[in-house]
């Protein structure tokens, strides 16, 4: 049988990755199955004019659940992603993404993110069901 792929970490990561100079370089931090950062996304990003692309907003949800995840000590890929638009997201806004994870099976870890505006204003809110592919190993 064929070696399952392991996930490897090159710092060019869309979302968060340092080196990726066409990335969001998003800097999330994380702990105890949350995890959180914050940002301002400009035209670069939009969809309609002054409105952020919704694809950009499910990416940062995307992220911020797989962050919790790896706060839980796990790499996972995301199997499912729900997302509901609340509200549209200005251009320049600044905005805060928070997401919880729990394990709920052997590989299943399930998460839950919102992004919300400086006003406590829910932008966008997903429900990610996260499948666990490796154990980080502590060094
Ligand atoms: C020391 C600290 C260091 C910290 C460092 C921090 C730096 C971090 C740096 C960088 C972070 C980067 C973060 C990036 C994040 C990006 C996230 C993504 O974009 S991931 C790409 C998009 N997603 C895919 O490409 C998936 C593609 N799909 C698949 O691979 C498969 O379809 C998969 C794995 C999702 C399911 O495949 P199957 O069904 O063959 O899986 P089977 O292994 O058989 O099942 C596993 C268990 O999960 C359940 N399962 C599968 N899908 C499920 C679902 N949709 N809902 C519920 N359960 C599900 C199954 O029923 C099974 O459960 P049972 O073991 O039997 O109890």
């Amino acid at each position: 049988m064929e070696k399952e792929e392991t996930l490897r970490i090159d710092n060019y990561c869309f979302v968060c990755g340092k080196e990726n100079p066409k990335g969001l370089k998003a800097k999330f931090i994380s702990s105890n199955g949350k995890a959180k950062a914050e940002m301002i996304l400009y035209k670069e990003y939009q969809g309609y004019s002054g409105i952020i692309h919704g694809g950009i907003i499910a990416a940062l949800l995307d992220e911020a659940c797989a962050y919790a995840g790896i706060s839980l000590g796990y790499y996972t890929v995301t199997a499912e992603i729900k997302i509901r638009y609340r509200k549209t997201l200005k251009v320049g806004e600044k905005i805060i993404i928070e997401a919880f994870a729990e394990q709920i099976k052997s590989k299943l870890i399930q998460a839950k993110a919102q992004i919300k505006d400086s006003k406590d204003t829910i932008i966008a809110e997903a429900e990610g069901k996260l499948i666990i592919k490796e154990k980080i190993e502590k060094s």
